[in-house]
């Protein structure tokens, strides 16, 4: 796929809800929370994590939700998922969760309300977070072994991450996905295990092609674990029957596992990258908006909002940055630029 370069948005782009120079929709919107973390995951953070943004720039509750409200009763999305940096560090994270919940789309529909989180913390706040509206949960988990957990994400903390899982099916939150980065030498060979484990308890495993996103000296292409090899490693001790994609948008490529009701993804965003559906907007914790995880340039929310700004400058200028967004993140070009954060400061 080529990518347009030109800045100029056409005319359907300034139009309508938040639709793109390429005629693709926002639905779904990813909110990061927080920039900070209890881990230190080797593709996303360095060792002594990151500076942090002072709590003046963190949009507070109220200003996260009055652009959630805008987003679904303006612009047309339909879903939000909560992230970070690690969004169970935030505190108002519950009463964030309700006032989303009282929402209602273009479709006169409660929006879908789902969390990204490593799980830590999980156990405590599961149950208030299912009654607070959230619908459903992704938990990042790379491998069931401890050291190797350990290694990867430079903490000791693999039994809170399964107790927060037990607590997320306990609360009735559903589906419970798992979401695992693969990294050669690292985590490959434990991905049979892993897909053991999430069939035996009911969980959705996808397991996640690294992207160069993360500190740098983190990734090569020569050292990705691609799709293709990924599905072997599954296929290992399970035959696996591919899946058509029920959700055209979703990042994952599915497949059912033989003899289970259960399935299993793949998300392959370097290998067989999936921007042409792209339906995504984003917001970081200091109220920029990004319209691509591999943008290189954002639009600064957070001052309209604290210089007074109506809700309308507010949707003209999110409409704004869609209408910027790239066609595709571009990796295979040759004026690829690294983007302007790193995961953790975007939201994944
Ligand atoms: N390239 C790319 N990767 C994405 C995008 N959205 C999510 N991902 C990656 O997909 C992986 C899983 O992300 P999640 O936060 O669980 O979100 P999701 O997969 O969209 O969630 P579902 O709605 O449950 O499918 C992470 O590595 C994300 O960075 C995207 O728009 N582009
Ligand atoms: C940035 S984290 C934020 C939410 C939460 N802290 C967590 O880990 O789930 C969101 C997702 O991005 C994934 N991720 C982080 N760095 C990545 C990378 N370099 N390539 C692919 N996925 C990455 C994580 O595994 C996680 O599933
Ligand atoms: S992937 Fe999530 S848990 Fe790991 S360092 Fe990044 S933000 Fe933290
Ligand atoms: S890389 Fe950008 S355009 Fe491609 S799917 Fe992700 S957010 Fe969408």
């Amino acid at each position: 796929m080529t990518l347009e370069r030109s800045d100029a948005p056409c005319e359907s782009a300034v139009r309508g809800p938040l639709v793109d120079r390429f005629g693709r929709v926002a639905r779904d919107l990813r909110i990061s929370l927080t920039d900070r973390c209890t881990l230190r995951c080797s593709y996303c953070m360095p060792p002594e994590g990151l500076d942090w943004l002072p709590t003046e720039e963190t949009l507070t509750d109220a200003e996260v939700v009055r652009l959630a409200r805008i987003a679904v009763e303006r612009l047309g999305i339909r879903r939000i998922r909560f992230t970070g940096g690690e969004p169970l560090l935030r505190r108002g994270l519950e009463e964030i969760v309700a006032a989303c919940a009282r929402l209602r789309t273009d479709k006169d529909e409660r929006p879908g309300l789902a969390l990204t989180t490593n799980g830590l913390g999980l156990e405590h706040r599961a149950a208030a977070l299912r009654a607070a509206g959230l619908d459903r949960v992704n938990i990042s988990l790379d491998t069931l072994d401890a050291a190797h957990y350990a290694a990867i994400t430079r903490r000791d903390r693999l039994g809170d991450v399964l107790a927060g899982i037990r607590a997320a099916l306990d609360a009735g939150l559903a589906p419970v996905k798992i979401n695992a980065v693969v990294l050669r030498g690292l985590n490959d060979a434990d991905l049979p295990d892993l897909l053991d484990h999430c069939l035996a308890l009911g969980l959705e495993l996808r397991v996640i092609e690294q992207m160069p996103i993360g500190p740098p000296g983190s990734w090569s292409r020569s050292g990705l674990v691609t799709a293709d090899e990924i599905l072997s490693l599954l296929g290992t001790r399970r035959d696996l029957v591919a899946l058509d994609r029920d959700d055209p948008h979703a990042p994952a490529d599915s497949w059912t596992v033989e003899g289970t009701d259960s399935r299993v993804g793949v998300i392959a965003s370097v290998s067989r990258p999936f921007c042409d559906a792209c339906d995504r907007t984003r917001l970081t914790s200091d109220g920029q908006i990004r319209s691509c995880l591999f943008s290189t340039r954002e639009t600064d929310l957070r001052s309209l909002l604290r210089n007074g700004a109506a809700d309308e400058a507010i949707v003209e200028a999110w409409k704004h940055a869609m209408a910027m967004k790239p066609a595709a993140h571009g990796l295979d070009a040759d004026d690829f630029a690294v983007p302007s954060r790193t995961m953790s400061r975007i939201g994944g």
